[in-house]
């Protein structure tokens, strides 16, 4: 697998609290890798690397509600992400909600980790799969059904 990363990195409103608090936390770990990020989201991480005084470099997609889902699910197709983190807030309905649908899906059928939770993106980032020569995500296959 590769050794540098392109993370994407995504919160909703209720959720970036704890965005900030995993990336202060997982800072240095991150700062090796790309990370790209829809807009807010974007801004807070920043300012979570600065106020640690770390280097990283973070690119800023638009804010999701304007498409910024849209955008990182686009370089989810054209195989540019390895990884995303996407803290979703499961209490409170989203107006662009069919961006965020699209973004797992695409994810999914891309065959891109996404972790969706804290616990899930710190197993995501310390699994020993990443510094394997060996290991080669199996490609996903699926089953055709012909409509006769
Ligand atoms: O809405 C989002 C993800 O669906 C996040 O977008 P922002 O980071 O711009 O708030």
């Amino acid at each position: 697998m590769k050794t540098k990363l392109k993370i994407a990195l995504v919160a909703h409103d209720q959720r970036k609290a704890d965005m900030v608090d995993w990336v202060k936390f997982n800072a240095q770990y991150l700062s090796q890798h790309e990370l790209v990020c829809t807009g807010t989201t974007g801004g807070l991480v920043k300012n979570a690397f600065s106020e640690a005084g770390i280097d990283a470099q973070v690119e800023c997609m638009n804010s999701g509600p304007m498409g910024g889902d849209a955008e990182i699910a686009a370089m989810v197709v054209r195989n540019e992400i390895d990884l995303a983190i996407f803290l979703i807030d499961d209490l409170n309905a989203q107006p662009h909600e069919a961006d965020i649908q699209m973004l797992l899906r695409q994810c999914r059928l891309h065959n891109v980790p996404i972790a969706c939770n804290r616990i899930s993106a710190d197993l995501m980032i310390s699994s020993c799969l990443w510094n394997d020569p060996t290991y080669k995500p199996i490609e996903q296959s699926y089953i055709r059904f012909d409509r006769n």
